[in-house]
């Protein structure tokens, strides 16, 4: 899509946004006048430390929290409540239905949200299940899968129902070093193939910059926008230029700078 001066209008646009939490004895600012745009096909990361909101941010794109204050619009409509345009991952292992196999988990939404007969969600669900290279699992129930495999189904789930965007919260955190290079690696895979928009949540700088082309930087409690990382390429970098980035990302994550509310 583009707009008027040819410049390709945002999937996502995020607007001066404050989240809060309000309990019976305290009133938390998670984030505050946050503002981002997420174009389509983007690889679009929210890094930060720990407690700067960003699954509170990922909360408010997903329409489970309302702002306190600023707009949150997907293809220019406010986002009012959750719906099948953006599907959550997240990092734990028991988001899948313990009494549903494999197949079952990932049919599930594409009958119950998207009423298509079981016929065509099998046939959705196992395309997407072989993407994620679960075929031999395909039957198999959640507990006897291990939690690479897990996230595989959780992944496979979120993308069979052809959201505009994946959200996912720090989907790899929980996993062993290895697997979690793997399940980069396949993300990234993935995403050549289709090309899906996702926005991905995790506070590590190396894992930013290897799924990113954009990275947003939040500051600590409650997170502001910091700093914003165009045009990442991890691909195209070598191990010295990655380095180098990783280094400026830190150093900008832990200066006093913040960036004022307006989007870039
Ligand atoms: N349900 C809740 N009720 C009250 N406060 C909450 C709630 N959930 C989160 N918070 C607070 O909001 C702030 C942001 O939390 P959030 O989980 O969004 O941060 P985060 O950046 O995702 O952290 P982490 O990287 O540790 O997951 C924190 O101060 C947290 O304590």
């Amino acid at each position: 899509m583009r707009g008027p001066g040819g410049a390709r209008s945002p999937l996502l646009t995020v607007d001066n946004v404050t989240l809060r939490y309000k309990t019976p004895s305290l009133l938390v600012t998670a984030t505050e006048d946050v503002s981002f745009n997420v174009a389509r096909s983007d690889r679009f990361v929210l890094l930060g430390p720990s407690g700067c909101g960003k699954s509170t941010l990922l909360k408010g794109v997903g329409g489970y929290m309302k702002p306190a204050a600023g707009s949150i619009c997907i293809n220019g409509r406010p986002v009012t409540k959750p719906g099948p345009d953006r599907m959550m991952v997240f990092q734990e292992f028991d988001q899948l239905m313990p009494w549903k196999t494999v197949l079952q988990n990932v049919m599930f939404p594409l009958v119950v949200a998207r009423k298509l007969s079981q016929k065509q969600a099998s046939d959705i669900a196992r395309a997407y299940i072989d993407k994620v290279k679960l075929t031999r699992a395909i039957d198999s129930y959640p507990h006897t899968l291990s939690g690479g495999m897990k996230q595989r189904v959780a992944i496979a789930r979120g993308m069979a129902m052809q959201p505009d965007i994946l959200l996912m919260d720090e989907p790899f955190a929980a996993l062993d070093a290895l697997t979690r290079r793997q399940m980069q690696d396949e993300l990234l895979q993935l995403w050549d193939d289709t090309k899906f928009t996702v926005i991905f949540v995790t506070h590590s700088i190396a894992e930013a910059i290897k799924i990113s082309n954009r990275i947003l930087l939040l500051s600590p409690h409650p997170g502001r926008v910091k700093a914003e990382v165009v045009n990442v390429d991890r691909a195209s970098m070598g191990d010295g230029s990655a380095a180098d980035l990783e280094r400026e990302i830190h150093n900008l994550l832990f200066s006093e700078q913040v960036r004022s509310g307006a989007t870039s």
